[in-house]
């Protein structure tokens, strides 16, 4: 995608949007409802014509704004959320829809393997009604896969399934796409979706694309205070610069590892994720339990500093303090994230 804009009648929905995936990566576009995701899908699959920039697939340029390849000539398959498969037609004929240009035998062959490859090979005769929802997505992925797309496009398919399956499901069709090379583009709004499937992951905002990246990177090194906020969890504390790239907040001194300019004298805002603030009955710096979320084998706990501000912190769960209670902590980290 380069600099491409799409928009509806005098409305704007994407903006300059830029960013790329090799072949075999699969790659993802979060970010909150209504942030354009669904239109950058639609318009890379060639249902929405595009304003500006362009489109290249495998060194074709197949759209741009005075010329759009149709549809059915890019090579593109598509997951849906609410699968989309044809209720009339059994597991094996909704697979093998779109391969009708191969002989009977080859199509059945290919039916067969990519049955086997979802996990679906005692199903290929029954009516897809008959099944549940995360056998049904199984059946669309296998339909996608048929016709060996030059890019899988998947639109929220999980969203439909409950969380346990979901995770489980993201994890199969990862599996199933490095498996066979496939590149892929998926949109959520489910950043555990997102971490579980893809290499390379675009957070968007009102249309326009904040960070392409790992999620290691978005997580440790977001580039946007939005970004920071919206993959994983953490808290903001008021710092200083104290000197050309050291910052000091209530919770000691750091350098600045963002690109942001750090003028001595300076107010900021520094990043702490729930995983710097570790709870340490040793130390001396103490904080108050405000809050606190059982999540299994860790607690997250919500903390005062005895200025008021808060910060959250994973603690193992065997560490059970009451609200009220004051807890040592001591910071993991050694460079911070800062925004203005
Ligand atoms: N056909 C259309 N005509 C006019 N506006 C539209 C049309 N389709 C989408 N929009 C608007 O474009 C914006 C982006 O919509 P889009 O569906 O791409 O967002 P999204 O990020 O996929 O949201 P969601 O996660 O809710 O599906 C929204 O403001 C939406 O109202």
């Amino acid at each position: 995608m380069d600099q491409v804009s799409v928009g509806y009648g005098a409305k704007s929905v994407l903006a300059q949007l830029s960013f790329g995936l090799a072949k075999g990566e699969i790659g993802c576009l979060l970010g909150p409802s209504g942030c354009g995701k669904t239109t950058a899908l639609r318009a890379i699959a060639g249902f929405e014509p595009i304003r500006a920039g362009r489109i290249h697939l495998n060194g074709d340029i197949i759209a741009t704004a005075t010329a759009q390849w149709p549809p059915q000539q890019r090579g593109i398959g598509m997951v849906f959320q609410d699968y989309a498969l044809f209720p009339h037609l059994t597991v094996a004929g909704n697979v093998g829809f779109g391969l009708g240009a191969l002989p009977r035998q080859e199509r059945r062959r290919r039916v067969a393997e990519l049955l086997e490859v979802v996990g679906l090979a005692g199903h290929a005769d029954d009516y897809t009604h008959a099944l549940s929802g995360g056998q049904q997505q199984r059946v669309a992925l296998a339909r996608a896969l048929a016709p060996s797309p030059r890019l899988l496009l998947l639109d929220e398919p999980f969203s439909n399934l409950d969380v346990e399956l979901r995770e489980r499901l993201s994890q199969e069709v990862r599996d199933i796409l490095k498996s066979r090379g496939i590149t892929a583009l998926l949109v959520t709004h489910d950043q555990h979706e997102a971490f579980a499937l893809a290499d390379k992951i675009g957070v968007m905002a009102e249309g326009r694309l904040l960070q392409w990246d790992s999620a290691y990177a978005l997580y440790h090194e977001p580039a946007d205070r939005f970004v920071a906020d919206f993959v994983g969890e953490g808290a903001f504390l008021p710092a200083t610069v104290v000197a050309p790239g050291e910052l000091e907040f209530e919770l000691g001194r750091r350098t600045c590892q963002s690109t942001l300019v750090c003028e001595p004298g300076q107010k900021v805002q520094v990043l702490l994720r729930p995983d710097d603030v570790l709870h340490d009955d040793s130390s001396q710096r103490h904080a108050r339990v405000v809050k606190k979320a059982f999540r299994g084998a860790q607690f997250l706990y919500t903390l005062a500093l005895p200025s008021g501000a808060t910060v959250l912190s994973l603690v193992p769960s065997h560490h059970d303090h009451a609200i009220g209670e004051a807890i040592g902590i001591r910071l993991e980290i050694d460079h911070v994230i800062a925004f203005a």
